[in-house]
């Protein structure tokens, strides 16, 4: 299937030749800047720059150009208006072609721009913990930047770098054997046992903190564990294993893409954390300070005003958080090929990432081609606008919070939906409830703070994730009374005029592509969302001024058929890649 172009970037095509044709050769190749506009459907605003350079009037040299354009079956009017800009408006004909051509592909004529492997870390949840708010951010944000970037012809390869190594484990494992603490599973579910263990873990530190000798014998379950002892090693499996299950019940819950697959720990990179080190060392990145080896950063200084280090080995011999996210450099670059990795992880880790970045690249492990970008995300709130935290100061479960957005969104449902799906209730209770989280949480730019209010997100007004399903569905329920098949080809009257409605319609959905396009650039899923709640809102004006089954003629009751299956294709494939269902009912 041939991409679909779209017609701002057809027009701008227009317009560069008719700028070759009128211009001075010396100008050809500039950029004629078109944008989409308030007064017409698109404005050229870069001929003023140029007649600058050719010390014309720009009136005169917009003038030229339009004179010389050559689009009638693309461009209805063309004006100068002001200093010198262009306005011009589309065809209802070349509008109502896109709408054809975009339905007669699957992927709506958006073609594979991207070619390239991304790595990109993201979840990241820790063993023996629960997730938190924390990982929902990671979660969901990252979930959807794979989505988009694989859409996009991106070859993506996911790692959950999972908590899975360090002295944590060596109190935790400990401390089970000590206190015969009992944590296994009694259900099907792992998330009691989880809950289990990460009170026994708690437990642990507390005790840690507290008794010298049970830290002395924690510390010597660290070395039996890195030693590979067999019956800590067991331990320290058995707990893997069930925290591994308990995430993907989560992600299942969630619906999100990362499988078992996917979890790459920071056990996997243990092996390798001894040559990390020496090869810093030898290469002089990394120096000894004070018995620990480390590498410093002469524009980065601590709070006493000295060089802060990044600490690769510790004075007792163990590695860091640091060494083992250097040896994942290493390997995704090395060994998975990426052109790119992205780490999407809480902002408070930013200087983390800047040291770990800086170093890779003088040691040469992270090339000048290769990029690897921070995607720092802002904190959850609770109403209080403080970070999110239970009544007793406990950070909140996920599951709870899934829970109950599930719940309130039953009520919603139960009072609003005529048309249920056969799987009824609870089936879209769910859909809607977990999309609500999902939808809130990457609907806020990513960098900003936001407050988690369950009652916000499954409201029907706004920008919410139901007002989109529900946008969807009511575009799938007026096929359905037309007795119009979702997949038939289409059957566009191209010849006929458009009301604005339909022409802001149309319009609207010619820019799908764009706006994935900026997502993929600037790693913002919130602007697929504002893209997807125009649209929606675009549909509602049409909706309500254009009466689709009892439209007066049958050619435009076609016409306006297959705006109200485009409108609803777009919604389903931009909701999927964020990660929210579309059911055909609500
Ligand atoms: N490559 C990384 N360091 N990824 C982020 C890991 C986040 C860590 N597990 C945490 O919960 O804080």
């Amino acid at each position: 299937m041939a991409p679909v172009v779209p017609l701002a970037v057809q027009t701008r095509s227009r317009l560069v030749s008719a700028m070759d044709r009128a211009l001075p050769a010396e100008h050809t190749g500039a950029d004629p800047q078109v944008r989409r506009s308030d007064r017409a459907d698109l404005q050229a605003n870069g001929l003023l720059a140029i007649a600058g350079k050719l010390r014309t009037h720009p009136r005169a040299v917009a003038e030229k150009v339009v004179a010389s354009l050559d689009g009638a079956d693309l461009i209805a009017s063309c004006e100068v208006s002001g200093p010198g800009f262009v306005n011009l408006t589309l065809a209802d004909s070349a509008l109502l072609g896109q709408v054809e051509a975009r339905l007669a592909d699957d992927r709506l004529g958006i073609p594979r721009s991207l070619a390239g492997t991304t790595v990109i870390d993201y979840s990241q949840p820790n063993i023996a913990k629960e997730m938190h708010v924390g990982h929902l951010r990671s979660t969901i944000i990252g979930d959807s930047i794979a989505r988009i970037l694989g859409f996009l012809g991106e070859d993506v390869i996911r790692q959950n770098h999972l908590g899975d190594w360090g002295t944590q484990f060596g109190m935790l494992i400990q401390h089970l054997a000590e206190s015969g603490g009992e944590w296994r599973r009694e259900n099907g579910s792992a998330a009691g046992s989880l809950s289990r263990l990460n009170r026994l873990y708690q437990d642990s530190r507390a005790r840690f903190d507290s008794d010298e000798e049970f830290a002395e014998r924690a510390r010597g379950r660290v070395v039996a564990l890195q030693a590979g002892d067999a019956g800590t090693l067991r331990s320290w499996q058995e707990i893997v294993a069930e925290s591994k299950l308990y995430f993907d019940e989560v992600y299942e819950r969630l619906g999100v893409l990362l499988t078992d697959d996917d979890a790459v720990g920071e056990s996997f990179y243990n092996p390798f954390l001894a040559e990390v080190a020496d090869e810093l060392e030898k290469a002089g990145v990394a120096v000894n300070s004070d018995g620990a080896l480390c590498v410093f950063f002469e524009d980065i200084a601590g709070q006493s005003g000295e060089p802060l280090p990044l600490i690769i080995r510790k004075r007792d011999g163990g590695f860091g958080y640091a060494a083992t996210d250097l040896a994942a450099i290493r390997h995704r670059v090395g060994t998975l090929a990426a052109r790119r990795i992205l780490y999407v992880v809480d902002v408070r880790q930013a200087l983390h990432f800047r040291m770990v970045f800086e170093t890779a690249r003088r040691i040469g492990w992270l090339p000048g081609e290769v990029d690897a970008v921070h995607l720092a995300f802002g904190t959850v709130l609770g109403k209080d606008g403080k970070p999110f935290k239970t009544r007793s100061g406990r950070t909140v479960r996920l599951i709870s919070l899934l829970d109950e957005a599930v719940d309130r969104a039953r009520l919603v449902v139960k009072e609003k939906s005529h048309d249920l799906a056969p799987g009824g209730l609870d089936t879209t209770a769910t859909v809607v409830g977990i999309g609500a989280v999902k939808y809130a949480d990457l609907a806020t730019s990513r960098a900003k703070d936001y407050v988690f209010d369950v009652d916000r997100m499954v409201s029907l007004h706004g920008n919410t994730g139901v007002y989109l399903q529900y946008a969807h569905a009511r575009t799938r329920s007026i096929l359905r009374k037309a007795g119009s098949p979702l997949t038939a080809r289409a059957r566009v009257h191209r010849d006929l005029a458009l009301e604005p409605a339909e022409r802001a319609l149309a319009l609207k959905l010619d820019d799908f592509e764009p706006a994935l396009t900026e997502v993929a650039h600037t790693y913002e899923p919130h602007r697929l969302c504002v893209y997807l709640f125009e649209l929606a809102q675009s549909f509602t004006s049409f909706f309500e001024t254009c009466p689709v089954l009892k439209a007066p003629d049958p050619e435009i009751r076609d016409n306006r058929l297959m705006l109200c299956r485009l409108t609803g294709d777009t919604l389903r494939i931009g909701l999927g890649l964020l990660g929210l269902a579309a059911p055909d009912r609500l």
